[in-house]
């Protein structure tokens, strides 16, 4: 059977986005882990950093499952969710809607575009939690927070937590982000490790200025992105804990795609986090899942605008 998708893009986090609502594709677990790791391969005409599944839900507007090129599934996608939450909005003709997603139902709204023909959307990061147990990372102690992981790097200064999918982020140098640091180290706790059984989104940070940060991630299950919504988020988050950027004021994070904005609430001992930024439609397609072949393709004409973002952010970047 044809499947029809619409290729879209979070900060340059790139998506296969299937509406499954109202048409039975007969997708299994193994199918849509399959299919994944298919259309997702940047050698077929396709290529993404992973698909959104779109399905009808009891308990929300709709609900969003994301599995990374790898064909693994994760429980949050935060450049997905804007994409979602864009494509359910306009479906059922609101501006704000509840998406539910595997631990939690959270909530999508329009704003104004973060950049002149921009589509922007503002969704809730949320469950946090800094509990090991929630990632997994496997240490003896209970949280993770501007400490070292002995063994793993003699240098660098980590914090762990869970939005929920699993994030290891550090505060870099100019120095550590341009050595392959990063690499090796996403490597080595992606594949077989004492530490993390099952992997985590790597993230190195630079504090730009005040309420300006950029963040890099590896990301598990795909590699290195343009972006990673749920890790620019946590990013931000640690760096309001360490007196770096404001709780409720917006935080810009500057990224290889573009550019996002976080604004991260604190209630109580509870976190949660707003990310907003583009949800950018670049083409509509139908393709036989089986040959990978597209059958017809439709391009919208919203990049161009995106574009100018990222040279803007780019801009920014390089007088840092
Ligand atoms: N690779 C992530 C899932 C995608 C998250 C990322 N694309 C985002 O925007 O948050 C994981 O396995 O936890």
């Amino acid at each position: 059977m044809m499947i029809d998708l619409i290729k879209c893009h979070g900060s340059g986090n790139d998506f296969l986005l299937i509406d499954e609502m109202g048409r039975d594709y007969g997708f299994t677990e193994e199918s849509r882990a399959e299919l994944a790791k298919s259309l997702c391969n940047r050698e077929t005409e396709l290529g993404a950093d992973g698909i959104l599944f779109i399905l009808s839900s009891t308990k929300a507007d709709a609900r969003m499952r994301v599995f990374n090129s790898d064909g693994s599934e994760a429980s949050m996608c935060g450049n997905g969710l804007r994409c979602a939450g864009r494509y359910i909005c306009e479906k059922l003709g609101v501006n704000e809607a509840i998406v539910e997603t595997m631990k939690a139902n959270l909530q999508v709204k329009k704003e104004a575009d973060i950049f002149p023909g921009v589509p922007t959307y503002n969704v809730e990061i949320s469950p946090v939690s800094f509990r090991l147990e929630d990632l997994p990372l496997k240490l003896d102690q209970e949280e993770l927070i501007q400490q070292k992981i002995p063994g793993l790097s003699s240098e660098l200064i980590f914090s762990a937590l869970a939005v929920p999918n699993p994030h290891l982020v550090a505060i870099v140098d100019n120095e550590q982000v341009e050595s392959d640091l990063q690499k090796e180290l996403s490597e080595k706790v992606n594949g077989l490790n004492e530490w993390f059984p099952d992997g985590v989104n790597v993230s190195f940070i630079k504090l730009l200025e005040k309420g300006k940060i950029y963040v890099r991630t590896f990301e598990r299950g795909v590699g290195f992105t343009n972006a990673c919504g749920t890790a620019m988020s946590s990013s931000s988050l640690v760096t309001c804990l360490i007196g770096e950027n404001q709780f409720e004021k917006k935080i810009s994070v500057y990224n290889n795609g573009g550019m996002v904005q976080c604004v991260v609430h604190k209630v109580a001992d509870r976190f949660t986090i707003d990310l907003i930024g583009n949800a950018t439609y670049l083409y509509k397609a139908t393709v036989d899942p089986e040959s990978q072949k597209v059958i017809e393709k439709q391009g919208y004409s919203e990049q161009e605008a995106y574009q100018h973002l990222r040279e803007h952010a780019q801009t920014v970047l390089s007088a840092k």
